[in-house]
């Protein structure tokens, strides 16, 4: 028995296949055979499987989900007692291909909380449709999670914001969403969330808040920021054309992942919490600068850099959600 097999999104780039073959799951048993719905949606029967696979391999329901962002990977390393699954040996699971992203879920505690986090997110740019890269966020839904934190690593538009710093997001600007692509497309599943979801009220304003408060305990609120980010498809970095245009839509960072994450996680009616390391500052005058040219290096030596900053945020916010449960 084949799992998912579509030819036509499997990303290929470093030589490792999507999440088809003939896996078995840990209990022995072999995924369910399907074709995927519309735009590549996994249907909901297969999603309880893989969500079933993860609970019972881990002995654990978790509250919170983390999907960390480029070279963000040390977020999952914080977590205790943790059950590891590598993307390959979870049935139908797409594989990870970018540099940064180890193609682990880890499952454990929190400060106290139970946890699961992606060390390792699916980009458009690897290949996959958007329904495909968001669909662990639908797999962590029925695993029992309430709260998705995504983190990415994004450049800084606004003029204010320095490489290090970090925006909290509270709205986002979705740019393939403008070139009619949505994970949402195809049939609606009712089961998930409702055929028109409204996204005004996505980024959940407590969460913002608690965290310019653990800012200020931490001592960096000089360089926390609250914005709003944009996805594009990359794997390109941005024109300078394009990227004066995305400052006057009002964007203060971009990267190439999260958006649709966020609208699929609110579809379902998770809460969200969102924020961008940015890594690197985005020219948008010209020069013949060198230093003016973004580059994958430059982000994950940054994201290195502030690794334990962004873990602690983490940890803290988790903490007071676990607080108030
Ligand atoms: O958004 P994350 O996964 O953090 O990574 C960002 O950094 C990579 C480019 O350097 C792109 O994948 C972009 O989306
Ligand atoms: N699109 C995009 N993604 C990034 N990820 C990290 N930096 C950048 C950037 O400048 N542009």
């Amino acid at each position: 028995m084949t799992g998912y097999s579509s030819k036509t999104d499997v990303a290929t780039a470093n030589g490792k296949q999507n999440g088809s073959g003939n896996q078995t799951g840990e209990n022995g048993t072999k995924p369910t055979e399907f074709t995927p719905q519309g735009n590549h949606a996994y249907p909901y029967e297969v999603i309880q499987e893989i969500a079933d696979f993860i609970v019972k391999g881990s002995g654990i329901r978790p509250k919170i989900g983390i999907i960390c962002g480029s070279g963000l990977g040390s977020l999952a390393d914080i977590i205790q007692n943790p059950k590891v699954f590598d993307y390959e040996k979870i049935p139908n699971f797409p594989v990870s291909t970018v540099e940064g992203h180890a193609g682990r879920l880890v499952v454990g505690t929190l400060e106290g909380a139970n946890v699961m986090a992606m060390q390792g997110r699916f980009h458009f740019y690897e290949g996959y449709p958007l329904a495909k890269c968001s669909m662990p966020v639908r797999v962590m839904k029925l695993c029992g999670v309430e709260y998705l934190f995504a983190t990415n690593a994004a450049g800084g538009i606004n003029p204010k914001y320095a490489v290090g710093d970090i925006m909290l997001m509270h709205d986002h600007v979705n740019m393939l969403g403008f070139a009619g692509n949505s994970p949402l497309q195809g049939p609606n599943d009712p089961r998930f969330g409702p055929r028109f979801p409204a996204l005004v009220n996505s980024y959940n304003k407590d969460l913002i808040n608690k965290a310019i408060e653990i800012s200020k305990t931490m001592g960096i609120e000089s360089s926390v920021h609250v914005g709003v980010y944009s996805c594009l498809g990359g794997p390109t970095y941005e024109t300078i054309a394009e990227l004066k245009a995305l400052r006057m839509m009002g964007v203060d960072a971009v990267g190439m992942s999260t958006v649709h994450e966020v609208i699929t996680a609110r579809h379902c009616d998770m809460k969200v919490f969102a924020f961008s390391l940015i890594t690197n500052k985005c020219a948008t005058e010209y020069s013949d600068k060198k230093d003016d040219e973004a580059s994958h290096d430059e982000v994950m030596a940054v994201a290195k850099n502030r690794q334990k900053t962004c873990c602690e945020l983490v940890s803290r916010l988790v903490a007071e959600i676990q607080k108030t449960a």
